[in-house]
């Protein structure tokens, strides 16, 4: 299936000399939420600049929905909308007509009905008459997101949509994402906070100094890299683990007062009672248990801190 973006062999270098990217590969389905991991100068912002026309790259092709990103740039540019990183509105315009000018620029003939739905999707609607200077961070952020749906793109890129967004509006910024997925749109979202990558994106790919580590579903990375540790802490601290447990990926800490089982969460059997019950037999009583997740920050550090070659685009 050929994807809504096609990225092929994609690499920029700067004109200082700054690889950003090197021989990016990547399909992006139609409808799909996919996140953009790396960390600061990882080449994120250059691959989205490049998609939306804003970069050219130094090699390698980009089409959107079929059409050449530089030959045939005007049909791939209506396609996309854009939340930038940084925000940039006209302080003394209302709402209301920062979403109106936005369509005229793409051509698009006034339908302040269309304007109406998107203000009250993002809860702006009260907002319209009040001047972008007077709205809070995250109302600006939301009249970005307005601008950038204001002319029906059907690939929405969110440049880090929820940098520097309390905790209560980021997650109404996920709704907001959401309600657009449901209503088709592909969106493409860079973002710091893994925990908004492990939330809402299909699929996740990591980025690396300018090259993309992998692409994978966000279930199946969790999935593969996702184990649980059940600590044990024992009554009596041991010097050894006993015989009689050996082979089952148990480590004693340094001080030898736990015992560290690592678990595949996704198994059948996790072995944890049979473990307990063996090391009731065995005489060593348990003072307290705990389990930790690996989550995606630690999948995350592992994998930028030992960079591999890319598996799978
Ligand atoms: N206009 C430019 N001229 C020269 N170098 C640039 C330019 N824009 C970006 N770079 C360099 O390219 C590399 C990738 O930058 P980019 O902004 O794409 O990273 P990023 O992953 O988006 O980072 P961040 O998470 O900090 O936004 C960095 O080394 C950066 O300094």
């Amino acid at each position: 299936m050929t994807g809504i973006i096609e990225v092929e062999n994609l690499s920029k270098q700067y004109g200082s000399g700054t690889k950003a990217l090197s021989d990016v590969s990547l399909s992006i389905n139609e409808g799909e939420i996919i996140a953009l991991l790396g960390p600061n100068g990882a080449g994120k912002t250059t691959l989205i600049s490049i998609i939306c026309g804003l970069v050219v790259p130094t090699g390698g092709t980009v089409r959107v929905g079929g059409h050449d990103i530089r030959t045939d740039w005007r049909a791939a540019r209506k396609l996309i909308g854009l939340v930038p990183q940084e925000i940039t509105l006209e302080p003394f315009e209302t709402v209301m007509n920062c979403v109106r000018f936005t369509r005229g620029l793409y051509g698009e003939g006034p339908d302040d009905a269309y304007i109406e739905q998107i203000l009250r999707s993002l809860s702006l609607w009260d907002k319209r008459d009040a001047a972008t200077k007077e709205l809070s961070g995250g109302m600006k952020r939301r009249v970005l997101i307005a601008k950038a749906l204001a002319h029906r793109p059907k690939i929405l890129f969110l440049d880090e949509p929820t940098a520097g967004v309390d905790v209560a509006l980021r997650r109404g910024m996920w709704q907001v994402v959401e309600e657009l997925r449901r209503e088709g749109v592909t969106i493409i979202l860079t973002t710091h906070y893994l925990e908004e990558a492990e939330a809402m994106a299909d699929r996740v790919g990591v980025i690396n100094k300018g090259q993309l580590l992998l692409v994978k579903p966000t279930a199946e990375l969790m999935g593969e890299f996702g184990k649980k540790t059940l600590t044990i802490e024992l009554d009596q601290p041991l010097t050894l683990i006993p015989d009689e447990l050996t082979g089952r990926n148990l480590r004693l800490t340094a001080d030898g007062r736990s015992l560290c089982y690592e678990y595949d969460t996704r198994a059948e059997r996790t072995g944890i009672a049979r473990l307990l019950g063996d090391l009731a037999e065995l005489g060593i009583t348990v003072r307290d248990v705990s389990t930790q997740q690996s989550n995606l920050e630690e999948i995350f550090m592992s994998l930028v801190s030992e960079p591999r070659q890319e598996e799978s685009a």
